[in-house]
């Protein structure tokens, strides 16, 4: 198969199971469009990786042709996928899509499986496979772009939902985030 079409249902796969995934979890009636992940800023990157692909395509085409290059993207993209699907799976319940600022009864700090080697997995894998996906169609452009705006995305982010974390669980979550890194490089 194509990079393209690689990549195509790569992006269909990700978010059908991530709607899937949350439906079987939290139930149909907590889950709507947002559970399928798509923001304007997201379609927005994905629209500029297609027109960086079929510009690069058209102008340099030599530079689409490294296909161990495609193939180590490919592999990064499988990889973040396990390893985030791994992560929704783990912590049930206690994974939502919005960050929690309220704690509930059933949220449980989770740190076995995934979460005992990285305190965020699922960004851990997300980032994976993001950029694996434009690994994967040789675009130079998008995928310093991408490692950049995810990065930086979940750099805000972490704190903001471990400040949350350290509320609901204290001394518990103090020590495992002492115990095991986030899996997001460069966050502690
Ligand atoms: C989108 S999920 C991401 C979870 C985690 N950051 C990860 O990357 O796998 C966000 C929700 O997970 C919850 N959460 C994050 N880490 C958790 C843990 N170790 N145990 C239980 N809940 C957690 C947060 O409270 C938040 O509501």
């Amino acid at each position: 198969m194509d990079p393209l079409s690689q990549f195509l249902l790569a992006i269909l796969f990700f978010h059908s199971s991530e709607y899937i995934l949350a439906a079987a979890i939290h139930g149909m009636s907590n889950v709507n469009v947002k559970s399928l992940l798509v923001s304007k800023e997201y379609v927005l990157a994905m629209v500029f990786a297609l027109l960086e692909y079929f510009f690069e395509l058209l102008l340099f085409p030599g530079l689409k042709e490294h296909l161990w290059v495609s193939n180590l993207g490919l592999a990064m993209l499988v990889v973040g996928e396990i390893v985030r699907k791994l992560a929704i799976v783990t912590a049930g319940r206690s994974f939502t899509h919005l960050i929690r600022v309220y704690h509930e009864d059933h949220h449980k700090l989770v740190t076995s499986g995934v979460y005992a080697f990285f305190r965020h997995p699922s960004y851990c894998g997300f980032l994976i496979w993001s950029v694996g996906t434009q690994i994967m169609l040789c675009n130079p452009i998008a995928t310093v772009g991408f490692a950049v705006v995810v990065w930086r995305f979940f750099v805000a982010r972490i704190p903001y939902e471990e400040y949350f974390l350290r509320q609901f669980f204290g001394a518990d979550y103090e020590e495992y985030a002492r115990r095991v890194p986030s899996g997001v490089p460069f966050v502690m």
